[in-house]
């Protein structure tokens, strides 16, 4: 799903209004219609709802999605920003079309009696710089009720990008956002202050959306659907690709388990782990389908024999940065096989940046913030550590995976594709090392590198959805990934019984 920015937001109303043709009111109605159906069915009808209403579109869409719900007999009141004389027209249309009995009231005046649900339509796209009264009070007000926020399009005062950090903008619970979700939902900075994103479709012109050009693209379920490769009839294990990884010392052996799990979750052919020799029966005994190749010191230290024979190696969990292994990175780098490289591989390339020259084009780096920061600088915004990010990726031509929540895929041709599955139960030790044991099996399946991180991260993170409704998000583990990853599959590919 593309997601615009800037004017083109606009642009694509006015294309969908232009072309259809439906005139302004009638998009609004069809907006509202969604958001209502939305709140009807997660909302208990005994529940009141606040209505904040600003001046604007989005205000406008408050008073159409009040109406409705008074109608289906919710208890609605309506309290406004402005005097009736400052709303857009689209506003004031749907100000009239109130029905008599819903109360419309002065925002000063607003009451909000025990579980009152408040939708927040004081303002959406259209924000421009600082909040003044009476929106900032509005604001302020909703934030302190402790009440249960659904916001329209964007929590109100968020600007829909970038220039998020310590602004004053709506806490809500859930925002539920038009079409697509704006790019600053998806970022830290007004992240937080949404709460969970829920995407409507609002039927925007299709033939704009395929025309409009943006570099941010969301992952949800259909764009993931597109990408899964069949299996072959006369498929056999030498023809499915041979992944290589590269994980685990001494000390975190449990590093190169975990990635070898998930390899052989990835659907290809062969999984071989090397590892030090004296730690090889933790993969035997975990996952008797891998092949193992025992590396003599405690450490990575040497490359496996016959490297022709993989087709992706994942390196980096677990590995340590014994001075040996900078040796033997350096010599697996060299043999040019498309890596995923992760973890200490990373603070490798960081170490001794000459490394970096090595990295065969076509492959995938697996930073977490701090790991980022130290390949590619740090950053003082969002936007420049995007930047920073695509010039990272475009200068060793890799995808360069940030992970995190929305875990952002960047191509080397400077292109953002933020997942949509996954939540915070994931943000724990070895769920990298299971991201990168799926991604090089899936490499070495046959998958193109930019398919291979966006299919990944987003059933890496289905799978934790799923691990986080069956073990709660406290206690699921890394470990449970592994499992979940074929339910994940399931969703995506459909199940071969049928
Ligand atoms: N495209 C779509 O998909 C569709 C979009 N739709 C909806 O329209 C919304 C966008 O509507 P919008 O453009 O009217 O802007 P919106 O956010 O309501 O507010 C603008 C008003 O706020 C004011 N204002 C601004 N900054 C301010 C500040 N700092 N402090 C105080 N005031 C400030 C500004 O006043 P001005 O500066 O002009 O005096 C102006 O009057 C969008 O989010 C979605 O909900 C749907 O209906 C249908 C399809
Ligand atoms: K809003």
């Amino acid at each position: 799903m593309k997601i615009l920015t800037g004017s083109r937001i606009r642009e694509a109303d006015r294309y969908t209004i232009a072309r259809e043709p439906i005139d302004s009111i009638a998009l609004m109605e069809r907006a509202s219609e969604s958001i209502a159906q939305w709140v009807a069915g997660h909302v208990r009808p005994e529940c009141p709802l606040a209505f904040f209403v600003g001046k604007g579109n989005n205000g406008g869409d408050g008073l159409a999605v009040a109406r409705m719900l008074h109608r289906a007999g919710f208890s609605c009141a309506v309290y406004l920003a402005f005097g009736r004389d400052e709303l857009s027209e689209e506003c004031r249309f749907n100000l009239e079309r109130l029905p008599r009995g819903l109360s419309v009231r002065p925002m000063a005046e607003a009451s909000l009696p025990e579980g009152t649900v408040i939708v927040d339509a004081l303002l959406g796209t259209g924000v421009r710089g600082e909040l003044t009264e009476p929106l900032l009070g509005a604001v302020r007000r909703i934030n302190s009720s402790g009440c249960r926020v659904v916001s329209i399009d964007l929590p109100s005062g968020m600007f829909s990008e970038f220039g998020n950090a310590g602004r004053t903008t709506v806490r809500a619970t859930t925002t539920l956002t038009l079409e697509f979700p704006k790019l600053a939902l998806l970022l830290p900075e007004g992240g937080e202050a949404a709460g969970e994103v829920v995407v409507l479709p609002i039927g925007l012109s299709e033939e704009y959306m395929d025309r409009a050009e943006s570099l941010y693209f969301y992952t949800d379920a259909a764009a993931a659907a597109r990408l899964p490769l069949s299996r072959p009839k006369f498929a056999h294990k030498g023809n499915c690709g041979h992944a290589l990884l590269v994980c685990g010392s001494e000390d975190m052996a449990g590093a190169a388990v975990l990635a070898t799990g998930a390899a052989l979750r990835s659907g290809c052919g062969l999984v071989t782990v090397h590892l030090p020799r004296s730690e090889r029966v933790s993969v035997h005994a975990n996952s008797p389908s891998a092949i193992v190749s025992g590396d003599p010191e405690p450490v990575f230290s040497r490359l496996p024999r016959d490297m022709g024979r993989y087709d992706a190696v994942g390196v980096g969990p677990g590995v340590g940065q014994d001075p040996r292994s900078f040796e033997a990175l350096e010599a697996l780098l060299r043999a040019g096989l498309p890596a995923v490289i992760d973890a200490d591989a990373l603070n490798m390339l960081s170490a001794r940046t000459e490394l970096q020259r090595l990295v065969a084009r076509g492959s995938i780096l697996t930073p977490h913030l701090g790991e980022l920061r130290r390949l590619a600088g740090d950053w003082a915004s969002e936007d420049e550590k995007i930047e920073k990010t695509r010039d990272l990726a475009s200068r060793l031509g890799c995808c360069v995976v940030v992970k995190g929540a929305h875990t952002m895929v960047c191509s080397s041709d400077g292109r953002c594709f933020f997942n949509s599955s996954g939540n915070p139960g994931m943000a724990k030790g070895g769920s990298g090392d299971v991201l990168t044991g799926f991604l090089a099996g899936l490499l070495a399946r046959g998958y193109e590198p930019l398919a291979a991180a966006i299919l990944g991260v987003y059933l890496h993170g289905r799978a934790g959805d799923r691990a986080a409704d069956y073990y709660g998000q406290e206690a699921m583990n890394a470990g449970d990934l592994i499992d979940f990853l074929s339910e994940a599959q399931q969703e995506i590919f459909g199940r071969d019984d049928g």
